[in-house]
């Protein structure tokens, strides 16, 4: 089944809507969406809409793989990158990669 939407923590939203985070990482419950779909964003916190985004791509990539060029479209570091991940999938080797862009801003 397709995601009809995606959530973000709030912290991100300023990097996403300035363009310096252009991937996410994600689990397979959350990887459900398709290059070419455009999804509405809001925070995970409020479930405030802030833009939509057009899907670029969705791959799959292990954590142990997890380079220096993900943590740069993340705008993080690679070290600061691992920990974030480990915060929020602890212990997940299996993730997708999900790059985007923003079409619509609030
Ligand atoms: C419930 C919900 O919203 N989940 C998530 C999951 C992940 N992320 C971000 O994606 C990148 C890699 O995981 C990091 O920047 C994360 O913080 C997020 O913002 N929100």
């Amino acid at each position: 089944m397709l995601l009809t939407k995606i959530t973000f923590f709030e912290r991100f939203e300023h990097d996403i809507l300035s363009g310096t985070k252009t991937i996410t990482l994600r689990d397979e419950t959350e990887s459900h969406v398709i290059a070419g779909q455009t999804l509405p964003v809001s925070t995970f916190e409020t479930d405030r809409w802030f833009c939509d985004i057009h899907i670029i791509d969705v791959v799959p990539i292990l954590f142990s793989d997890l380079s220096d060029q993900h943590a740069k479209q993340e705008n993080m570091s690679l070290s600061e990158l691992r920990r974030v991940i480990n915060e929020i999938y602890p212990g997940l080797e299996q993730l997708f990669q999900i790059q985007f862009c923003v079409v619509r801003e609030k």
